[in-house]
């Protein structure tokens, strides 16, 4: 028999502890005899006036079950406290900070309007929703429309924010610019293109900015741009035959960068200067909507260094037109924005974003576009042959008729259409932020003074309207019904006083493109439904690849 210890004990601890004692210390006891260690245990409990252990087989085996359930709690405890603690705090920590989130956020709504905000959520503390936005794309926004419908908050880019669709709301929130609203975009995009762009300007600085932007693109520029295009986008087709297999996306931007530079910067470069400076041009664009943190390593700080070295370009420019004048035979966009800072319009600062934010407008857009037009018109030959006839009919179908014009190309209706079409079903910018000047009500939603408003081109094309059946088909030829409303809904170029400044010079390249590669070539591509990624702009995350050969 085992000595006792002098107190029996009097909790499930003390039990254990002695149990583990008795286990691990005494030799004395056999602990696969379990009656010998239950007996050892019942005399240290039972009350002294119990009889004999022998005569109490009953509580023995009352016990045995007793010190089962201890060593099962015992295993718990343990498993509680070393395993599910230190998962379980961290998690509910998280949901206790997410839901202080919410409801620090929600403080943030008017509290003198009675109505309520729109529904949704704002994801984590700090970073809100960006980072689901910025790896989900698309996805991101569909999810949310089809939970949450055509108004909802979210929290984006370091801002609470109420995403608007369709086009009525949308239409509001243009025509609402300086009095309900003012630009805002991400301070990530705000600090890339700078102050003395028309994106991070309001008010009158706007309206100067934008008037001095008039000149560069009236319709004397364009018929002058349109000769450069042409003859641009004429070499770099027959290059794409001569190389056959290309990849159409990264070509497409290589073709519009170069539109770019040359018709609004007049910056010729060769092949090395023009692969060097689309690489800091990739890097400039791809930060655009970053976290707003300087830090290296981080997109933003990446941008920033990139924009420096476009705006070192953009200077070098300035000063050798200042010097010896255009080098061209027609005047390119910075010549006539240059020659407005004569009258004291824009500072040479202003000119530099202005120029800079010209290439950033300019070129991915178009680019993306001009990649849904290849797209489109692989997968509708019927559109193809349409635009051969229409080319007939204007006696240009031969890929060497001399220059085109700008009457000619207003006059092609139906090319115009294909254009429009392909800019409605995958619009280059999927939609613009303003912050809210004063609160005010969409469908019984308030939407308070101070936060994001963000308007979506590209929800609102999707989701079509009673004008717009079918809006996933390419149709061209809807907008023959359609054209005199079209502002109902074709929101594309955005509208209001920010609408797109160089609307008319984008539709000039897309309907030079579409015509020549038309009339000129041929080409397949192997993937005609590629993934889409939507930043910066919509583009195949494939990056198209095809195979182009001669008409002839
Ligand atoms: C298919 C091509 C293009 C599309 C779909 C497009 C679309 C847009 C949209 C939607 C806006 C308004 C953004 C907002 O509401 O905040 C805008 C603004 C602007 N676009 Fe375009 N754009 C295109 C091409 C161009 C081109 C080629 C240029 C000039 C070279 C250009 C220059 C501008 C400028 C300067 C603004 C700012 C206007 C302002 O703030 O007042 N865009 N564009």
């Amino acid at each position: 028999m085992v000595n006792c210890p002098k107190t029996p004990p009097h909790n499930i601890n003390t039990l254990v502890e002695s149990l583990l004692y008795l286990k691990l210390k005494t030799n004395k006891c056999d602990m696969t005899d379990s009656s010998i260690f239950i007996r050892y245990n019942m005399e240290c409990l039972i009350p002294p006036n119990c009889s004999s252990l022998t005569e109490n087989n009953g509580v023995i085996e009352e016990f045995n079950t007793f010190t089962t359930v201890f060593f099962v709690q015992f295993a718990l405890v343990r498993l509680i406290k070393e395993l599910l603690i230190p998962l379980i705090t961290p998690v509910l920590l998280t949901v206790i900070c997410c839901h202080l989130w919410e409801v620090y956020n929600d403080c943030q709504r008017d509290s003198k309007s009675n109505l309520p905000l729109p529904p949704g959520g704002y994801g984590f503390p700090v970073f809100g929703e960006t980072l689901g936005f910025l790896i989900q794309g698309k996805a991101f926004f569909d999810k949310r429309r089809e939970k949450f419908g055509t108004l909802y908050k979210t929290h984006l880019l370091g801002k609470p924010t109420i995403r608007v669709i369709g086009v009525q709301n949308v239409k509001r929130i243009l025509a609402g610019e300086n009095d309900l609203v003012t630009a805002q975009w991400p301070t990530s995009t705000k600090l890339l293109l700078g102050d003395g762009s028309l994106t991070g300007s309001g008010g009158n600085i706007h309206n100067l900015r934008k008037k001095a932007l008039f000149k560069a693109f009236s319709n004397t520029a364009l018929e002058e741009y349109t000769k450069v295009v042409q003859s641009i986008t004429k070499d770099c087709i027959e290059h794409w035959c001569t190389k056959r297999n290309i990849l159409a996306h990264q070509e497409s931007k290589s073709l519009t960068f170069e539109i770019a530079c040359r018709v609004l910067l007049g910056i010729k470069m060769n092949k090395v200067e023009k692969t060097e400076l689309l690489g800091h041009f990739d890097t400039f664009l791809s930060n655009l909507f970053s976290l707003p943190m300087q830090i290296p390593g981080l997109g933003l700080y990446k941008g920033l260094k990139a924009r420096t070295v476009l705006l070192n370009k953009i200077g070098e420019c300035i000063q050798k037109k200042e010097k010896h004048g255009s080098c061209d035979a027609f005047q390119d966009a910075l010549s006539l924005l240059m020659d407005m800072s004569g009258t004291g319009r824009l500072s040479v600062t202003e000119i530099k974003d202005v120029g800079l934010e010209l290439l950033f407008a300019g070129h991915e857009t178009t680019a993306s576009a001009t990649v849904t037009i290849i797209l489109q018109l692989t997968k509708n030959k019927d559109v193809v042959s349409k635009i051969e006839e229409e080319l007939k009919s204007f006696g240009l179908s031969q890929s060497n008729y001399g220059d085109l014009n700008l009457e000619i190309l207003n006059k092609m209706k139906y090319l115009s259409n294909v254009v429009k079409e392909a800019i409605r079903i995958t619009p280059p910018i999927g939609g613009g932020y303003r912050k809210v000047l004063k609160t005010f009500e969409i469908d019984g939603y308030q939407i308070p003074e101070g936060w994001t408003v963000a308007y979506s081109i590209r929800d609102t094309h999707e989701l079509g309207n009673e004008l717009v059946l079918n809006p996933d088909k390419f149709e061209p030829d809807r907008w023959d019904s359609l054209q005199r409303r079209d502002n109902e809904h074709f929101l594309a170029f955005g509208g209001g006083r920010r609408g797109c400044a160089g609307k008319q010079f984008a539709l000039l390249i897309l309907k030079i493109f579409a015509l020549e590669i038309v009339r000129s070539c041929q080409w397949t591509i192997s993937n005609i439904n590629p993934r889409m990624k939507i930043l910066p702009v919509p583009h195949p995350a494939d990056d198209l690849p095809a195979t182009f050969t001669r008409k002839d």
